[in-house]
C-alpha cells in the first residue's frame, strides 16, 4: 500500500535533518513510526501527525487557528516595534536638547577631601564652593570665583559623580562619539574618580555597567569592544598586551593613528576585545590599568605618569534613529599637571612631567578652540588630540573633571587647574547669561527632563509588551504544526548578543585571537613602577592565569641600560640606547612615507634598551624575532632582510662595549674593540678542529681547520703577536675613522664597474648561518679597496677556516692571480662568499645569473687549492665548461695572503681608499639614507672617541636602520 502523505514528509523530514541524499525505503519509514507511536501512547511530549485522514482534518483546523493567532500577534509585535522606535527616537532628541543646554563641553570641578595625615599638619583650606561655583582664597582680602556646570564637594560620593556622567553615556548609546577627562594635579583624585577602588567603584566600570544596561533594554543588538591604551612619553602603548619583560620577548606592534576620508580616526593595531557583558569589560580594564606606567613622585605616591584612554566602541546595525553605526566613548585618565618646580623632578620624571604638560596644554588649546568655534583646531600638536580628534568636535559629547587639592600648599596648581577649566568652559564666558536667561534655560532643562522620563516610561511599558508577545508567540510556536521552524525572523530580539571573546585587530588582524592566554605577561620594569589597581580586584583564578609582575633586579636590568653622559646637562641624569627604539624605528622606516603619524615620537625619549649578548641564545630571537613582528607580510620580508639578527646583534653589542667603557674614546685598544666585536664566548681556540660541511650538493665533506682565538682585551698582547692582522685592521679603523666612514657607506656597487665581495661574517656567523656584508669593495679596473667593517669582526674566522678561499677571491678580483681573472666575468656585479655551507656565488647582475664556486675540495693548509665554479640557476648555459676548467689556478699560501691583506690595511693606496665611482654615482650615494647613515656614523664615532654619550647625539631609530643597509 502507498505511504500516507504526512509519512511521506516524514521520510524527507528525517532525510534532510540527517542531510542524507537518498531516501529510505518506505517499510523503514513504516517500522519507524510505529516505534513513534508506540512512544506516543506512553506520554504525550511527541505530537505526530496520524495516518488517519479524520484526525488529519482535525489538526489542519488546529493549524488554521494557531496560525491566526500567531499572525495577530506578528502584527501586534510589527506595530509595537514602530512605536518603541519612535520613543528611542523621540528620547534621543529629547535627550540631545537637554545636553545641548547643558552643553556639549561641560566641566565639573572635584574638590578633593583632606586625606588622614594632612589633617594633622599645618593645613588651611583654600577653597569654598557651592553647587556651581568654587572660591579660592589668594590672600586674607582676595579671592577669585569660577564657575562650573557642577561642583562636588570633598564629601561627595562616586555616585553623585556618576549623575553627570550618566546622560552622556545614554547619548553614546544613541551613537554620539563621547570623552570624559579627569584633569587635576597629581595627586588630586582623578584616578579615585575613573578607576575608583572596589568598595568605591569610579566613572569608567560604572559607565561601563551602565552601557552593559541600557543595551540590553534597548531594542536592538549592540556589539561593543574594548581596547586601553596610553600614552606615555609622545608615545602610544596599547594596555592589553603582553608588553616585553625579556630581550627576547617579541616587541609589541607599533600604533599609529590614521585619518579616514570621513575624518574618522582610527589606531591601527591597536587591539580591539569584543565583550559581550560588563565582567569581561571590567576584567580587561583591570588588567589595562596593570599595565600603566606609573611611579612615585614628590606629590603622589603612585602617580600616573602617561595619559590613559579606555575606548568602548560601540556598534549597532539597522538602528536608523542612531547617529551612526559606530560610535566610541573615551574614557581618560589624564596624567598629573605638574610644576616642576614643585615637584622637583628630574631626568625621566622631569621628561614624563613635560611631556604630559605638553599634551594637557594642547587639550586645553582645543577645547577652547571648539568652544569658540574656531576654524582652526589646532589637533595636531599632541598625540592625545589627534587620537580625541573625531571624538572632540561637533556632534561629541565631552566631559571634564577638573580636580583639585584643598590645601593652601598647593593653591598655584590649584589656580593653574582652575583657569584650564574657565579655558574648557570659555564658550560661556564670552556670553555670560543673565539671571532670567538663566531661569528659562534651566525651566527648558526640567521640562526637558520630565519629558525624558515619560518617554522612557512609555517606551518600557512598550518593551514589555513586546517581551509578554514574545513569549507567547513562543509558546504557541513550539506546541504548533510547524515547531520545528523557527519563528526567528519575527521573533524580536531583545537581549544582548553573547559573543566569545575575541580581539579584532584594526586593518593587520595580526594579534593572535588566542591572545587573551597570553594577556597576564605585564610590563617590562623600566624606571617607571607598575600601578597596582586598586585594592587587588583579581581573583584567585585570574591571579593564576594573570601572574604577578617582579621587578627585577638592578643589577640585571637587561632592557635598559644606563650610560653616563658627560654633557652639560643638568638634569639628563639617564641616558640609554633603545633596543625597543631600533625596532620601532625600523617599523617606522618600513612605511616612513605613509600619511600615518606615527606614535613613535623621536622627539621625546623612549624607554631604551640594550639587548646584552647572553640573552641572544638563538640567532633569531631576540630583536629579530620581534622586527618579525611587522603586520604586512611584504614590510616583513624586507624587513627580514634589512635587518638580519647578525646586524641587530653588531649594534647591540657595539652598545654594550660602550655600556662597559664609560670613558670611550681614549686610544686604548678598549675604545678600539669598539670596532672589532668580539664574541662572547672563547671557543675559537687555536686548536685544530674537525667539521662536517654540507655542501649545496648534498655532499658532506669534512675539513680540518684552525678556529682562531677572539680578540679580547685582556688578551691583547698575546693576540697581536699572533695575529697581526687583526691589529692593523684595528688600527687603521682608528687611525683613519675618516676612511672607514667613507668605505662603510659607499660600497654598493651591484650597479657599478667594481665588484663587491659580501662575506659571512664567520665569527658569529658561523654557528648561526647569516649573511653579513662586509664592505670589501674591489675595482676591477683601477685596483682594490678594502674597507673594514664598522663592526669588524667579519673577516677573521673566514681567514683560518676559509680564508684561503675568500683571499683567493680578493686576488681574483684584484687581478692578482691568473685563475679569477678568468673565472669572473668583466660585468661581474657581487660575490657573495658563503663559508657557512663552503659555496661561494658570484651575482652577474646584468645576466642575473648566479655562479656558485664550490670550495668542497679546498683544504685551507694547501697551497694549491682548486676552486670549482658551478652555475647555480638556470641560466647555467651563460657559461661555458671551458670558463670553468680556467678557473682553477693558483693561490697563494694563508700566510702569503695573511702579509698581502694586513699590507692592504695598514698601508693602502689612495687609489684603494677611494671609492671607485663616478660622479653620478657619487651623488646617488650621498643621497638618502646612505647620506643620513654616514654622518650618523660619523657623529656617533667622533662622539664615542671625545667620551661624549649617545643620548645628545640624535641617536635614533633612523641611525639603526642605516646600519641594517
Ligand atoms: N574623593 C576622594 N575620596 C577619597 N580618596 C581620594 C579622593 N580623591 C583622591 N583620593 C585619594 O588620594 C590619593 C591620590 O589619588 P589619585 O591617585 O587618584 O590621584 P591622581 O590625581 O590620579 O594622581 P596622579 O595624577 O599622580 O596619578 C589616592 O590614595 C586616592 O585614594
Amino acid at each position: 500500500m502507498e505511504p500516507r502523505k504526512p509519512v511521506q514528509n516524514l521520510t524527507e523530514t528525517i532525510n534532510s535533518l540527517l542531510g542524507r541524499k537518498a531516501h529510505f525505503t518506505s517499510s523503514w519509514v513504516k517500522s519507524v513510526c510505529d516505534i513513534i507511536r508506540s512512544q506516543r501512547s506512553k506520554g504525550p511530549s511527541i505530537e505526530l501527525k496520524s495516518a488517519n485522514p479524520k484526525t488529519s482534518d482535525s489538526f489542519g483546523n488546529k493549524d488554521d487557528d494557531l496560525g491566526g493567532a500567531i499572525s495577530k500577534i506578528e502584527d501586534e509585535l510589527a506595530a509595537l516595534t514602530a512605536s518603541i522606535s519612535q520613543l528611542n527616537i523621540q528620547r534621543r532628541q529629547v535627550l540631545n536638547d537637554f545636553l545641548d543646554l547643558k552643553g556639549n563641553i561641560r566641566v565639573f570641578c572635584r574638590i578633593r577631601p583632606i586625606m588622614v595625615g594632612e589633617s594633622f599638619g599645618h593645613f588651611r583650606p583654600v577653597v569654598a564652593f557651592d553647587s556651581s561655583n568654587v572660591l579660592l582664597r589668594l590672600s586674607d582680602n582676595k579671592s577669585k570665583s569660577y564657575s562650573f556646570d557642577n561642583v562636588f564637594q570633598p564629601g561627595s560620593s562616586q555616585d553623585e559623580v556618576f549623575s553627570e556622567v550618566e546622560p552622556v553615556i545614554k547619548s553614546a548609546l544613541d551613537g554620539y562619539n563621547a570623552c570624559i577627562f579627569a584633569y587635576g594635579q597629581t595627586g588630586t583624585g582623578k584616578t579615585f574618580t575613573m578607576e575608583g577602588t572596589p568598595d568605591f567603584p569610579g566613572v569608567v566600570p560604572r559607565a561601563i555597567e551602565a552601557l552593559f544596561k541600557q543595551a540590553v533594554d534597548s531594542n536592538h543588538t549592540f556589539l561593543f569592544t574594548f581596547s586601553m591604551l596610553e600614552i606615555y612619553m609622545g608615545n602610544l602603548k596599547d594596555l592589553l598586551i603582553p608588553q616585553p619583560r625579556k630581550a627576547m620577548d617579541p616587541m609589541p606592534p607599533c600604533l599609529s593613528i590614521q585619518t579616514d576620508p570621513k575624518g574618522g580616526i582610527e589606531i591601527d593595531n591597536l587591539v580591539a576585545i569584543q565583550v559581550s557583558d560588563f565582567n569581561q569589560a571590567l576584567r580587561l580594564y583591570r588588567l589595562g590599568c596593570q599595565s600603566r606606567s606609573t611611579a612615585s613622585t614628590n606629590s603622589n605616591m603612585n602617580s600616573s605618569r602617561s595619559h590613559s584612554l579606555i575606548r568602548l566602541s560601540i556598534t549597532c546595525f539597522n538602528a536608523p534613529e542612531r547617529e551612526r553605526e559606530t560610535n566610541k566613548v573615551w574614557f581618560v585618565d589624564l596624567g598629573g599637571s605638574e610644576r616642576v618646580l614643585k615637584t622637583k623632578a628630574w631626568g625621566r620624571r622631569f621628561e614624563e612631567g613635560k611631556a604630559i604638560n605638553l599634551a594637557l596644554s594642547a587639550l586645553g588649546d582645543v577645547i577652547n578652540a571648539l568652544q569658540r568655534k574656531r576654524f582652526h583646531v589646532p589637533y595636531r600638536n599632541s598625540k592625545l588630540t589627534q587620537v580625541l580628534k573625531d571624538s572632540l568636535g561637533e556632534g561629541s559629547k565631552t566631559l571634564m573633571l577638573v580636580h583639585v587639592s584643598p590645601k593652601e600648599e598647593d593653591l598655584c596648581e590649584t589656580i593653574c587647574s582652575l583657569n584650564f577649566a574657565t579655558r574648557a568652559r570659555s564658550i560661556d564666558l564670552g556670553t555670560v547669561d543673565s539671571t532670567e536667561k538663566r531661569n528659562e534655560r534651566e525651566d527648558a532643562m526640567i521640562n526637558l527632563q520630565q519629558k525624558m522620563k515619560m518617554v522612557e516610561e512609555e517606551r518600557r511599558n512598550v518593551k514589555r509588551n513586546i517581551e509578554r508577545l514574545n513569549e507567547k508567540l513562543e509558546t504557541l510556536s513550539r506546541t504548533g504544526p510547524n515547531s520545528n521552524q523557527q519563528l526567528d525572523a519575527t521573533h524580536l530580539s531583545i537581549g544582548m548578543p553573547q559573543p566569545n571573546l575575541e580581539i579584532l585587530c584594526n586593518k593587520t588582524g595580526d594579534v593572535p585571537i588566542g591572545i587573551m592566554s597570553q594577556l597576564p605577561r605585564f610590563m617590562r620594569p623600566t624606571i617607571c613602577s607598575r600601578r597596582k589597581s586598586g585594592v587587588d580586584y583579581q581573583n584567585l583564578e585570574e591571579k593564576h592565569i594573570f601572574p604577578a609582575r617582579r621587578r627585577r633586579p638592578v643589577s640585571h636590568r637587561a632592557e635598559s641600560v644606563t650610560f653616563p653622559v658627560k654633557g652639560n646637562s643638568d638634569y639628563s641624569s639617564e641616558c640609554s640606547i633603545s633596543r625597543s627604539s631600533c625596532v620601532l624605528g625600523l617599523n617606522m622606516k618600513g612605511s616612513a612615507d605613509i600619511e600615518t603619524e606615527y606614535s613613535q615620537d623621536t622627539s621625546e625619549c623612549d624607554i631604551k634598551a640594550v639587548t646584552f649578548p647572553e640573552q641572544e641564545t638563538s640567532p633569531r630571537g631576540s630583536i629579530y624575532q620581534n622586527a618579525q613582528l611587522s603586520h604586512s607580510e611584504e614590510y616583513g620580508n624586507r624587513l627580514k632582510n634589512k635587518c638580519s639578527p647578525t646586524n641587530f646583534m653588531k649594534v647591540d653589542k657595539w652598545l654594550h662595549l660602550h655600556k662597559n667603557e664609560p670613558s670611550i674614546g681614549s686610544y686604548s685598544y678598549r675604545s678600539k674593540r669598539v670596532l672589532a666585536i668580539p664574541t662572547s664566548e672563547k671557543k675559537y681556540g687555536l686548536n685544530v678542529q674537525k667539521q662536517e660541511h654540507k655542501l649545496r650538493d648534498g655532499k658532506v665533506h669534512n675539513c680540518n681547520f684552525k678556529k682562531k682565538e677572539i680578540f679580547y682585551p685582556e688578551k691583547l698582547e698575546k693576540q697581536v703577536d699572533v695575529e697581526g692582522i687583526r691589529r692593523s685592521i684595528l688600527e687603521e679603523v682608528i687611525d683613519k675613522p675618516q676612511t672607514l666612514m667613507e668605505d662603510c657607506l659607499s660600497k654598493d656597487s651591484r650597479s657599478g664597474s667594481k665588484c663587491v665581495l659580501h662575506v659571512i661574517d664567520g665569527d658569529l656567523m658561523i654557528q648561526k648561518r647569516d649573511l653579513v656584508h662586509c664592505p670589501l669593495t674591489v675595482d676591477n679596473e683601477r685596483g682594490t679597496s678594502f674597507s673594514p667593517n664598522i663592526c669588524g669582526s667579519t673577516f677573521y674566522p673566514d681567514y683560518d677556516d676559509n680564508g684561503v678561499n675568500l683571499m683567493s677571491m680578493i686576488q681574483a678580483v684584484k687581478g692578482e692571480t691568473r685563475c679569477p681573472d678568468s673565472f669572473l666575468p668583466k660585468n661581474i656585479g657581487c660575490c657573495h662568499v658563503l663559508p657557512s655551507d663552503l659555496d661561494y656565488s658570484v651575482v652577474n647582475p646584468k645576466e642575473d645569473s648566479n655562479v656558485s664556486l664550490s670550495s668542497s675540495a679546498v683544504e685551507p693548509d694547501c697551497q694549491q687549492v682548486p676552486a670549482v665554479i658551478g652555475v647555480e640557476n638556470s641560466k647555467k648555459e651563460d657559461f661555458d665548461t671551458s670558463s670553468r676548467s680556467s678557473m682553477k689556478g693558483t693561490i697563494p699560501c694563508p700566510q702569503k695572503l695573511r702579509s698581502q691583506i694586513a699590507q692592504l690595511m695598514v698601508n693602502p693606496s689612495p687609489e684603494e681608499l677611494t671609492t671607485p665611482c663616478d660622479k653620478s654615482q657619487e651623488y646617488e650615494q650621498n643621497a638618502g639614507i646612505l647620506h643620513l647613515l654616514r654622518q650618523k656614523i660619523q657623529i656617533v664615532y667622533f662622539s664615542a672617541l671625545l667620551g661624549l654619550g649617545f643620548q645628545k647625539l640624535g641617536y635614533e631609530h633612523d641611525f639603526f636602520y642605516g646600519l641594517m643597509l
